[in-house]
């Protein structure tokens, strides 16, 4: 019975090498989503910028394959940024987001040099402002303006609502901004918006970028020539067989021409485009493998399988209800009659179904689990509840497999505990 193969090596071998669980990462499949979107764009011929977002899987191994296709850097957090430049991440190819920077965070980003900060309310502009007076080296701001559109996706991960804590709510932006000069030490140069995620209909990515040409016209009439559009992330990936797929070509071709035309009508330069996909990068390039233990039958109701991972190391399905497609790795040929419905769960102390009604060959203890699609938001929203240590992550290129982040042991759990006076000695 041969083995499931993922990105021409087999998961079976890798289980049995290190181990379960295991995220498993595929450096050709980041290569060729990364490179649909360069080609979309190289294609349209406009000036662009691609930005992956780390948020959906980073560590130092997957800054230095950004690095090496080309991409930008969308950075959140002090973490982020310090994994990219421990990583050696240019600079200046690096953006700093995030809805509550602290000051500590701003002044790293300042002495790190970073190409770009996105500003993300009225506040973090005058904080910005007072603090870049400290600094000579002035990195580009854009605006973060939560553009007030609905995208039909989960609702935890809708940003660009006008209810939302993300971003200057349109109707406030002229405001905020007053006329150009006002922010004086900051060199502001465009826009931003980021609808949501895993959407997968162009017309909310259209509405939001004429929303925002509009908004970079009436800014302009007040002194601001901003030539840089960052449209966000948020391309959607199937997870499961007959899920939709993103067409990127198409996409891109569409947003291109919109803006032309709009730009026309406007009487607006042409901006920079800019976008910020994680999880259409990395989410198909990742699959997790689990060791299967208990199987319990509820008659009449239902077959639990047990795996040895669980909400900490993905937590979506917990989240948002987000629903994976998994195979037995070890019995990929059965007959239909082979077959039965199971709910995947998770080994914490929590009702953490990983999958639920899903039609698998028969189960067994010792069988190895792959579930698909678990590159994006896996591993990065990874915890250690119960005190679980997180799985390792290995990466596959060509025909090589190496580990990228060892798998955390005990030891490491107990690496920041302290014990108070009263119970030291
Ligand atoms: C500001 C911003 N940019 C980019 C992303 C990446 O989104 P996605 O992984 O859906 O492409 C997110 C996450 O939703 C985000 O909040
Ligand atoms: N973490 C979310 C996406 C939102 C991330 C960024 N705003 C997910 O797993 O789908």
């Amino acid at each position: 019975m041969s083995n499931y193969i993922f990105s021409n090596h087999d998961t079976v071998a890798l289980a049995k090498k290190y181990d379960t669980p295991l995220y498993v990462i595929s450096e050709d499949i980041i290569e060729k989503n990364a490179t649909s979107i360069q080609r979309a764009f190289a294609r349209s011929g406009v000036d662009y910028e691609i930005n992956y977002a780390g948020k959906a899987f980073l560590n130092t191994a997957m800054c230095k394959i950004i690095h090496r296709l080309g991409l930008s850097l969308d950075v959140v957090s002090g973490g982020e940024l310090y994994t990219a430049m421990q990583a050696g991440f240019p600079r200046e190819k690096i953006c700093f987001h995030g809805s509550n920077k602290s000051i500590e965070e701003i002044r790293m980003a300042f002495e790190t040099k970073v190409g770009k900060i996105v500003a993300d309310s009225e506040y973090e502009l005058h904080l910005l402002n007072d603090l870049a007076g400290e600094y000579e080296h002035k990195p580009e701001i854009l605006v973060r303006v939560s553009p007030g559109i609905e995208a039909h996706t989960h609702e935890y991960v809708q940003t660009g609502r006008i209810d939302s804590k993300f971003g200057i709510p349109l109707r406030n932006m002229e405001s905020v901004m007053g006329e150009a000069g006002k922010y004086d030490k900051l060199s502001i140069v465009g826009l931003h918006c980021h609808i949501g995620s895993q959407i997968f209909d162009d017309r909310p990515f259209l509405i939001a970028s004429e929303t925002m040409l509009k908004l970079l016209k009436q800014l302009e009439e007040k002194g601001y020539y901003l030539e840089q559009l960052n449209l966000g992330g948020g391309f959607g990936i199937p997870y499961l067989k007959d899920d939709a797929v993103f067409d990127i070509d198409a996409y891109i071709d569409d947003l291109v021409t919109f803006i032309r035309t709009k730009s026309e009508e406007l009487s607006l330069k042409f901006p920079k485009l800019l976008v910020e996909p994680g999880r259409y990068i990395i989410g198909p390039a990742g699959i997790t493998l689990y060791e299967i233990g208990t199987v319990k039958e509820v008659p009449h109701t239902r077959k639990y399988v047990s795996v040895d991972g669980g909400m900490t190391d993905n937590p979506r399905p917990a989240l948002y209800n987000a629903l994976y497609h998994a195979v037995i790795a070890n019995k990929t040929s059965f007959e239909e009659e082979e077959e039965e419905l199971v709910t995947i769960s998770g080994r914490c102390c929590e009702t953490d179904t990983l999958i639920s009604d899903v039609v698998l060959p028969r189960c067994e203890a010792g069988d190895i689990l792959a579930v698909l699609n678990t590159g994006a938001y896996n591993y990065s929203m990874a915890s250690n509840y119960n005190r679980i240590p997180r799985p390792a992550v290995v990466l596959l290129k060509g025909d090589q497999d190496q580990l990228i982040v060892e798998r955390e042991t005990y030891d490491d759990l107990l690496l920041k505990d302290r014990l108070p006076d009263w119970y030291a000695s």
